[in-house]
């Protein structure tokens, strides 16, 4: 953890704390934040020096953020804009929402802004692992973003994981569908691993942390290790044995391989029905 008198992290102006912001949040809190703002009606507290206002109308006019950071609701974004645009004339915005284009957040940040005005919008996609440090975000800056810009935005999402850069904007929609709602698909595993342990005749409790730990500790494995997901795959399939089993149904043609891909376009599909 930083030094609370020596913060690692700029200023941030935060509009949405919630599940993605507020695990954003977590995670800068511990690297070190330089006194910022959060906008958020539902959270209730807020560590000082940091200062939690209920609505955009109420930010404070001499705030000056190194970065601004968006993380609502797609649909609720068009409500906050124009309170948000003034801010934008000193500091890039970083915009976490699922499918907003970089050039549509742009026009409408312009829309509020004087004439000539050139806010820059950074598009980002992390998920909610960030709370512990452990999230991966994946972002697309614009050509007129500046390499400073850029060092800026992955120096705070460093602090929350780890992070990589695409250079053509679509393919953020497949990066959401994947890493962005991914956890969701794991934490189902888990789900779905709990309840077929009560089925068989665990206790449920014993039935929760096997499958708890089974997800996080193949998780931890992977990422110490380096090995390849397939080799450690192989590595607990015995030949003739009951890995094997399961696997033989799990990797049918028709099952996992073709469910998970159908997932996935379907989720990247949305990312980019909520472009609009
Ligand atoms: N959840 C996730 O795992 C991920 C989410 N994202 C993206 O992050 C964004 C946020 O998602 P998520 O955190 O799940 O959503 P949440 O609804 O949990 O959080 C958004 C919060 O912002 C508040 N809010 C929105 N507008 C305002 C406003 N003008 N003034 C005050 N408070 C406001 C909302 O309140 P209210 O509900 O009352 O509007 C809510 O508390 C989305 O765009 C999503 O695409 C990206 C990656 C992963
Ligand atoms: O479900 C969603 O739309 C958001 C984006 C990625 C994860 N949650």
């Amino acid at each position: 953890m930083a030094d609370a008198h020596s913060p690692s992290l700029p200023p941030i102006l935060l509009v949405g704390c919630g599940k993605m912001g507020g695990a954003m949040l977590e995670g800068w809190l511990a690297e070190g934040l330089a006194p910022s703002v959060i906008v958020d009606r539902h959270r209730d507290t807020l560590p000082a020096p940091h200062r939690l206002v209920r609505d955009v109308a109420d930010l404070p006019a001499d705030f000056r953020p190194g970065l601004i950071v968006l993380a609502m609701k797609p649909q609720k974004v068009a409500a906050a804009i124009a309170a948000i645009a003034p801010f934008a004339a000193h500091a890039p915005v970083l915009s976490v929402l699922a499918g907003r284009t970089v050039g549509g957040l742009t026009d409408a940040l312009r829309a509020h802004m004087p004439a000539g005005a050139h806010p820059v919008v950074i598009r980002s996609m992390p998920n909610t692992p960030a709370a512990v440090g452990e999230g991966m975000t994946v972002s697309y800056a614009p050509p007129h973003a500046t390499a400073a810009q850029r060092a800026l935005c992955d120096r705070v999402l460093s602090a929350i994981g780890r992070t990589a850069w695409v250079e053509h904007e679509p393919e953020i929609d497949v990066v959401t569908a994947i890493s962005g709602s991914g956890p969701a698909y794991v934490f189902l595993l888990a789900e779905l691993l709990e309840q077929a342990g009560v089925e068989g005749g665990l206790p449920p409790a014993l039935a929760r942390q096997i499958a708890r730990q089974t997800v996080s500790g193949a998780g931890v494995l992977m990422q110490r290790s380096g090995i390849d997901a397939e080799q450690l795959r192989r590595n607990v399939t015995s030949p003739g044995g009951t890995t094997q089993q399961a696997l033989s149904v799990l990797m049918a043609p028709d099952a996992w391989p073709a469910t998970l891909r159908a997932a996935v376009r379907a989720a990247s599909r949305r990312a980019r029905e909520l472009a609009s």
